[in-house]
């Protein structure tokens, strides 16, 4: 039994075209829940660029291409940055996330205490302290290539740049409570699970060990997490602020400019909310973009070795590359944009918006209220604009002179008002570690017993965020005597 999701001419305008829904359900069985931005993107080819789902009694539009999203996003921002309510936002402890807010004031706040700390010429600052967690980096994995996830884990420059706190390793508290929690939120987040929560709230106050409830006992540890996170960190940086041995950091640079005493003003509560959200916001992004390069680096060698060749030519072999080589590296920001094209960490652009209005777009109404997703997968796969779309080809971001194209995949980076407000410092991080990365470093398949290559499959994890699921593989120096000293030197080196 199948309704139309299409109102009859008499009650105004047209919702947009999309596939039959289940009465009161809506579309919850045609999508596939580990991959839901491929079932968008088919149901794009069959109903166009804008279409319309429903999750019970959700209106969700998906939107599968850029252009839509740059009118509807951006042109009228004012009508389509707001979040949809999320069920699980409070019982995963979520409150102080500066990504979920509504738009309104509270959201303007914390916007605008995050552009203080991360806008670009504040963001520049943090550009020495990037190479030198890269340069940790390398160590790190020069010295145990088996733990790479670990390294990039721990070797995030994100913490040292908001807290001022320096992780060695992954064992790090910090990093265990904050791994802990966003596995938790970037699997329960999703839409597909809020709008079920949503339209069944009570779900969420049966007790844990009802069948089908692990997604209480799971938000409680969840709540746990969160709150040890957002407390911890900013305690760590309010004393080392008071005993005067802070490393520099955004936090301390925002406390120094509020009378407080205590810690416990409006104000500064909000700086420890917004800290706490830039450092969920920047960590699994920028770690999962890494894994998703290196294991582009294994299916295509030739690429790897295109992008080396390069390194070697212009900062030759006694130092490593540093940012005043970038303009030269063209070949390296290729690397970083079809990275963000090919496998987008966000493939359905992190946590959707929802409009405040009701709009019109090309005659379809999208009502007040509705979730919008933009199918950043889509946008990114669009053969139209992508020959071979799912190969990995960084040449396509280069003119014929070998200038970088105009085309940066900011889609990756969401839309409008709501984009991402750490932009550049992502950009930063993901153009040092992957220039650095490979100046040192071979990536290949791992070899069997027989010495005989380890195929890979290239899978993907799922959630709001995904990367490759771990795979068997091998990083080795590219140089034959490369040790730690050796290494050392080369950092020394290198400015
Ligand atoms: C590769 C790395 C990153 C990627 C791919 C990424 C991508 C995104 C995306 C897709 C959004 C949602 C945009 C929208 O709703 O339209 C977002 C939001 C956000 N990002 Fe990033 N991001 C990255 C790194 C960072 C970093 C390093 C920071 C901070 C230091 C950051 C801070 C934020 C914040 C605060 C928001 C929420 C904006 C709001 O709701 O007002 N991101 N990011």
């Amino acid at each position: 039994l199948v309704i139309n999701n299409r109102r009859k001419r008499s009650e105004g305008p047209p919702l947009p075209p999309g596939p039959p829904a289940l009465p009161l359900v809506g579309n919850v069985t045609g999508i596939d829940t580990e991959a839901p931005w491929l079932s968008y993107t088919k149901w794009g080819l069959e109903y166009g660029d804008l279409l319309y789902t429903r999750l019970f009694s959700q209106h969700i539009i998906v939107i599968n291409s850029e252009k839509v999203a740059r009118e509807v996003m951006e042109q009228r921002s004012h009508i389509y940055s707001d979040r949809p309510v999320i069920a699980t936002t409070e019982p995963l402890g979520m409150g102080f996330n500066s990504v979920l807010k509504p738009y309104g004031p509270g959201w303007r706040h914390h916007r605008r205490l995050i552009h203080q700390a991360v806008r670009p010429d504040a963001a520049f600052k943090y550009r020495p302290l990037q190479l030198e967690k890269t340069h940790e980096l390398l160590l790190n994995i020069l010295t145990t290539p088996e733990n790479y996830l670990d390294h990039l884990q721990s070797g995030s420059t994100i913490l040292s740049a908001i807290y001022g706190y320096d992780a060695t390793t992954c064992e790090d508290p910090f990093l265990v409570v904050i791994d802990k929690a966003t596995k938790i939120i970037t699997e329960d987040l999703r839409p597909e699970v809020a709008a079920i929560l949503s339209a069944f709230p009570f779900l969420l106050r049966f007790p844990s060990w009802f069948p089908g409830m692990q997604i209480n006992a799971r938000a409680a540890e969840a709540r746990g997490y969160a709150k040890e996170w957002v407390e911890s960190t900013f305690q760590y940086t309010w004393k080392a602020l008071a005993a005067g041995t802070n490393a520099p950091s955004m936090i301390a640079d925002a406390l120094r400019k509020i009378d407080d005493q205590d810690g416990t003003s409006e104000l500064t509560g909000a700086v420890k909310d917004v800290a706490a959200t830039m450092f969920l916001a920047g960590s699994e992004t920028t770690q999962s973009t890494l894994r998703i390069f290196i294991l582009a680096m294994i299916l295509y060698p030739a690429t790897q070795e295109r992008a080396q060749a390069l390194i070697d030519s212009v900062v030759g072999k006694d130092r490593l590359p540093n940012f005043d080589d970038r303009e030269a590296l063209s070949y390296i920001d290729a690397v970083v944009r079809e990275t963000l094209r090919w496998r987008p960490a966000f493939p359905l652009g992190s946590v959707p918006h929802a409009t405040t209005e009701d709009d019109l777009y090309n005659g379809y109404l999208i009502p007040k209220g509705s979730t919008i997703i933009p199918n950043v997968w889509a946008m990114a796969h669009d053969e139209t604009k992508y020959h071979n779309a799912m190969e990995f080809i960084p040449e396509r971001f280069l003119n014929d002179d070998g200038s970088l194209t105009d085309d940066k995949a900011e889609y990756s980076f969401g839309f409008g008002r709501r984009g991402c407000a750490g932009k550049y410092m992502a950009d930063a991080a993901l153009w040092a570690s992957v220039a650095l990365l490979l100046a040192v470093f071979k990536f290949s398949k791992a070899k069997d017993a027989d010495g005989n290559d380890i195929e890979i499959d290239g899978k993907m994890s799922s959630g709001l965020t995904i990367h490759p699921i771990p795979f068997p593989c091998s990083i080795t120096p590219r140089s034959p005597d490369m040790t730690v000293e050796k290494l050392t030197e080369l950092i020394q080196a290198s400015g």
